[in-house]
């Protein structure tokens, strides 16, 4: 199938050649195969390449990326309480002619428990208990239009648009709402609403050092605390041996708990590679995301995740990955707390700088450090993209990459675009192989 990403691309010329590729492509055309001879590859590669050039969103000024790691925060300590009950009453109904009418205290309403949702929205882990005047109702996504998230009246779109996929907006400590208590005439009081904690998809939940949930699907729910149950009313004691009753009980407290969130990235596939191999490069040219470019290691300070279109609304997610380097599982460079991003990718893309002599010294260091971080990740179904070709000294790494490998290479230039579309046509076949498998297992899979 073809990427509808090259369907949707700005460039005029794109379109000259696009009834032979679509209709060739939808025949099972394998990313080794060449394009069908009509198409120019020239004509695919110029409009990826267009495509690179023209994606600035006009008028918005993208954030620094030491401004976004300040808001990206995958680790939080919660101290959550559960809404305590309500106080049962305890009174007796009177009227005229009618002195003695019996026990009428109605019961406390339930404390409202506290529950975590994993959550692919714009708000993510905000608390529900705002004063009522900025309330507002989230229709923004699928996940949690139906539930009351609430958020100050002041922040900006841009503001909740850094939230994605961060635990930085959830709080250290969230209170339940209380039971009402419960009245006289048989009043029971009203229950706790249930607070609603918008966590990102991936967010795994921890009591001490033991994993209570995993919240790897969008619209998971983990109760993390209950809320305590209502009182009873005098009106609940009434007997045959004791027709009035005074005896009232007061509401449970809610239920405490101090839990670890700690978030790993959710993608398809996710970009492995060295400090400045051109990872978030070649993020830039595959979707919309836009991570900093720089020619400096370490630019990308957190991951980032771009969505690449396909053709019958089909997405696919990937995930650019701070830098690696020789040691990462010691903590060295920017150490293993990026790695557990990676555990969470169903497919890897081996992103190599082919301008350094002996790249394929890069995909050993690579899979080691995988390897040594948790054994079998770097035997997750994986390509291995060569980076940089646009450049001389690549040319000549590239055969001998190749016969390294014993594995197809895909050389391709992040910058100029240049074969792009063998990328775009291979991440779909793992894509596929992915779904296939999963649905064989007769697991869920993951969808965008
Ligand atoms: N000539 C050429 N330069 C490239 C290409 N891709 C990336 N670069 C350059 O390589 C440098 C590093 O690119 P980045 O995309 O920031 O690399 P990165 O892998 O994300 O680096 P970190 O974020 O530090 O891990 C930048 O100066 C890019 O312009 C390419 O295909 N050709
Ligand atoms: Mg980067």
């Amino acid at each position: 199938m073809t990427p509808a990403r090259l369907f949707s691309a700005r460039s005029r010329t794109m379109f000259e050649g696009m009834g032979h590729w679509a209709s060739s492509t939808q025949a099972g055309l394998k990313p080794s195969q060449p394009p069908p001879r009509q198409v120019s590859p020239r004509l695919l590669s110029v409009s990826c390449a267009d495509l690179v050039k023209h994606q600035e969103l006009p008028g918005k000024k993208p954030l620094s990326e030491k401004k976004l790691k300040r808001c990206f925060v995958d680790c939080r300590r919660v101290l959550v309480c559960g809404g305590n009950g309500g106080a049962g009453a305890s009174c007796f109904h009177s009227e005229p002619r009618k002195e003695f009418g019996g026990p009428d205290g109605g019961d406390g309403g339930n404390g409202g428990h506290v529950i975590l949702r994993g959550a692919q929205c714009f708000l993510s882990g905000h608390l529900t208990c705002w004063p009522r005047e900025s309330m507002r109702l989230c229709g923004g996504c699928r996940g949690c239009c139906q539930v009351l998230v609430v958020f100050p009246l002041t922040w900006h779109k841009r503001d909740v648009d850094q939230q994605v996929k961060s635990l930085s907006s959830v709080l250290s400590r969230y209170q339940g709402f209380n039971g009402e208590d419960g009245g006289s005439k048989n009043c029971f009081g009203r229950s706790g609403a249930v607070l609603y904690i918008q966590v990102p998809v991936g967010t795994l939940v921890k009591e001490g050092n033991r994993v209570v949930a995993d919240l790897a699907h969008l619209g998971d729910e983990y109760i993390a605390a209950l809320g305590g149950a209502g009182g009873k009313g005098n009106r609940f004691f009434l007997a045959n041996d004791n027709r009035a009753p005074v005896t009232c009980t007061p509401g449970q407290p809610g239920q405490q708990r101090v839990l670890h969130l700690e978030l790993k990235t959710v993608a398809h596939a996710g970009m492995v590679g060295f400090p400045n191999a051109g990872k978030s490069s070649l993020l830039r040219a595959l979707s919309n995301a836009r991570p900093a470019v720089a020619s400096y290691p370490f630019t990308t300070l957190k991951p980032h995740v771009g969505i690449v279109h396909y053709e019958g609304h089909q997405q696919i997610a990937v995930a650019d990955i701070p830098g690696l380097i020789r040691g990462a599982h010691q903590n060295r460079g920017l150490g293993s707390a990026f790695l557990r991003h990676i555990e969470r990718c169903c497919f890897l893309l081996f992103v190599v700088d082919l301008s350094l002599p002996e790249p394929w010294t890069q995909v050993d260091d690579l899979k080691y450090e995988l390897e040594m971080y948790e054994e079998g990740l770097s035997e997750r179904p994986h390509a291995i993209v060569a980076n940089k070709i646009d450049l001389p000294e690549a040319q000549a790494n590239l055969s001998q990459l190749r016969d390294h490998m014993g594995q197809e290479v895909i050389a391709l230039s992040a910058v100029t675009g240049e074969n792009l579309e063998q990328l775009l046509l291979h991440l779909k076949v793992l894509y596929d192989a992915y779904m296939e498998a999963k649905l064989g297992q007769g697991c869920k899979p993951l969808r965008w």
